[in-house]
């Protein structure tokens, strides 16, 4: 059985593929100074809840763009598992099916984001990921990224705005009746939840004038669900988007 790690900056998500699809998936706070120690109990109690996954454990693939937890991860790993894991890094990229432009400065969440779209439609597509940050990955008809928007993720608009004044709450993410805000909470909807599903769609409209061709987009990450209702672009949602693409990358890399 595979296990794919996603470190993200907010969430740390990993799930068990036994081949056919993943059996389970588990989601835990991202805290950058926890040690391995720590990372190890967590890991071993819920892989071990129901049925013993370390165990069955053979492959194990991951992606942290938290640098500080890769240590700590993969000192976990070696306690607790007897496979070496595969961790997403510009050396692989060569071996993927995608090219990569800027190894060094993409995030590795993105290029399995990419790896995972591409297969899925095998044409110009982008990926929006809902995550601590806001991201837009375009691929092209053949496989190239094309580039990345980043913006501040809507939780962390929200977290940012509400630490900097001094009456404004944080809000729960839905859309507010009006985006004439009647109150302080509706105003706050109307400028996070449709400001940025503008911010996306207008990327989105950027991208295709820049390309003369409208791509296949697709949305992952916590928040996905909260703009895909009504952004004109989103389709199609998919939260298991990055585990997928690690595996993908993982079998790649199995192969070569
Ligand atoms: N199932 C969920 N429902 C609502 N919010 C979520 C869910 N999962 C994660 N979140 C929130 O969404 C935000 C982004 O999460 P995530 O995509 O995991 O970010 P990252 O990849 O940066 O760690 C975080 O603030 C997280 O708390
Ligand atoms: C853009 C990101 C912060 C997104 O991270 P996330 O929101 O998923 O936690 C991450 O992909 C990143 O740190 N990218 C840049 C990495 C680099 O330049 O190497
Ligand atoms: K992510």
């Amino acid at each position: 059985m595979l296990l794919a790690i996603d470190i993200g900056n907010s969430n740390i998500v990993f799930g068990i593929h036994d081949s056919e699809k993943w059996v389970n998936e588990w989601r835990i706070l991202t805290v950058a100074d926890k040690t391995a120690d720590e990372y190890e109990v967590i890991f071993r109690s819920l892989l071990t809840n129901s049925i013993d996954y370390v165990e069955k454990v053979d492959r194990i693939v991951v992606s942290s763009v938290v640098p500080q937890l890769l240590r700590a991860f993969t000192e976990m790993m070696d306690s607790l598992f007897s496979v070496k894991p595969l961790i997403v890094g510009p050396e692989i990229y060569p071996m993927l099916p995608l090219k990569v432009l800027n190894p060094y400065e993409i995030g590795t969440d993105l290029i399995a984001n990419s790896m995972a779209a591409y297969k899925r439609f095998g044409s110009l597509c982008t990926v929006v990921d809902f995550g601590t940050a806001l991201t837009l990955t375009t691929i092209s008809d053949d496989g190239e990224i094309l580039g990345v928007s980043i913006a501040p993720g809507l939780k962390t608009a929200i977290k940012s705005l509400t630490g900097n004044t001094a009456q404004l709450p944080s809000v729960h993410l839905t859309p507010p009746p009006s985006v004439l805000g009647e109150n302080t909470v509706h105003a706050l909807q109307s400028g996070i939840v449709l400001g940025y599903s503008g911010l996306v769609d207008h990327l989105i409209d950027l991208t295709r004038n820049e390309l003369g061709k409208l791509p296949e987009v697709i949305a992952t990450g916590g928040l996905a669900n909260v703009l895909s209702p009504i952004s004109k672009y989103i389709r199609v949602v998919d939260q298991q988007l990055t585990l997928e693409g690690l595996r993908l990358i993982s079998e790649t890399i199995e192969l070569h």
